[in-house]
């Protein structure tokens, strides 16, 4: 699927780096743009990809400071001038649109769902944000940022896919190792599945393709992604069980929104080579799918890749009715209460979250 990536904030910035690098060093060829927005000028120069510096009449480019409503305003105010840095690309090259933030910070998770709602004004294709939600230990202003921008940005997307910065961890990492870790890993899964829709080699009908993306994301709410590889054998009636194998790992163990099972819609994509790929383990391993997600939407394909491994991707999407969104909506509205009970006590609960999905 070709994508323009627009980063927001500075682990926008640096998720959407990361994930244009992938691209280019695979030869993938699925990102057609990356640009990084942010109000804070030191976090746009360490980048290599074009960058768009926002709201210096109001705070002289150095960030939003945790403020996600300022972060959000300054994003309406030059929503026009973000989207004139892009025009040319979306318009001309692009499938889809995935704005990437941090929902902890104040510009990116402010800024994030106002520039989708921009965006769906103006085009027909599919907008997507991929955020990141802060881990456990993150402080209280994360959480309830978060919180706020977790609901807007689900509402104002195509589909929020959400990555929770404990999902790929490492478990003695610093926390600059653990961003480059989960920044790494988040760059292999989502470039893979934007390539997914890209293969060339091997066309055939089991090969998976820009569509089959979109219409599993078609639902909106929020989704989440899982992988898991192992070396394949020559022969692919021996490959039966490792494809069955790898589809539990990467759903069972590691999805970027862990304990989050139950799914509306699914896409299991599984990655090798031609040769080795077994036509009924890729079924059988759907199907297994279908039965632990209790979905009847489960999409499978494959994605030709000269590898002596076989890898499966799994995307589910709906899974904001999963326990694990409930208890992140209950941290983040103590969080919002215990940063001056501003909030609505019933703003953040299950119900309410529904509705506005
Ligand atoms: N995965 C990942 N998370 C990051 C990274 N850098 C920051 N974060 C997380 O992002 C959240 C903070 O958001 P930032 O992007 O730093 O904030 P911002 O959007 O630039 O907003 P302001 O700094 O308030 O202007 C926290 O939850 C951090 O843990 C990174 O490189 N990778």
């Amino acid at each position: 699927m070709k994508v323009v990536l627009i980063g927001v904030g500075q682990a926008g910035g640096k998720v959407t780096q990361s994930l244009a690098e992938f691209d280019y060093e695979m030869g993938f060829n699925a990102v057609r743009g990356a640009l990084a927005v942010n109000t804070a000028r030191p976090d746009l120069q360490n980048l290599d990809i074009d960058t768009a510096l926002i709201g210096q009449d109001r705070v002289k480019g150095h960030g939003v400071g945790g403020d996600n409503e300022l972060g959000a305003q300054i994003m309406q105010e030059n929503a026009t001038e973000v989207l004139e840095n892009l025009d040319g690309r979306i318009t001309t090259e692009a499938e889809a649109v995935v704005i990437v933030a941090g929902l902890g910070g104040g510009t990116g998770s402010g800024g994030a769902p106002m520039l989708a709602r921009e965006l769906k004004r103006i085009y027909e294709m599919p907008v997507y944000v991929l955020g990141i939600l802060p881990g456990k230990d993150e402080g209280g202003l994360y959480q309830a940022n978060a919180g706020r921008s977790l609901k807007t940005a689900a509402r104002e997307s195509d589909s929020l896919l959400l990555v929770d910065n404990d999902a790929w961890r490492g478990s003695g990492d610093s926390v600059a190792d653990g961003y480059k870790r989960i920044n790494d890993a988040i760059s292999q899964r989502v470039g893979l599945l934007l390539a997914s829709g890209e293969a060339v080699e091997g066309v055939g009908e089991s090969v998976v393709d820009s569509s089959e993306i979109i219409n599993t994301l078609r639902g909106g709410g929020i989704s989440s992604i899982g992988y898991a590889s192992a070396q394949a054998s020559e022969d692919p009636s021996e490959n039966v069980n490792t494809i069955t194998s790898v589809t539990r790992n990467a759903l069972l163990t590691s999805m970027s929104l862990p304990n989050a099972v139950e799914a509306e819609s699914a896409l299991l994509v599984v990655a090798g080579d031609p040769e080795r790929l077994s036509r009924k383990g890729v079924e059988r391993a759907r199907r297994w799918v279908e039965d632990e997600t209790g979905s009847m939407e489960v999409r499978g394909g494959d994605f030709p890749l000269g590898s002596d491994k076989i890898a499966a991707l799994v995307v589910l999407s709906g899974v904001e009715r999963s326990g694990r969104v409930d208890d992140f909506m209950r941290k983040a509205n103590e969080a919002a209460k215990s940063q001056g009970g501003t909030v609505d006590p019933n703003e953040f609960d299950n119900e309410n979250l529904d509705s506005l999905l």
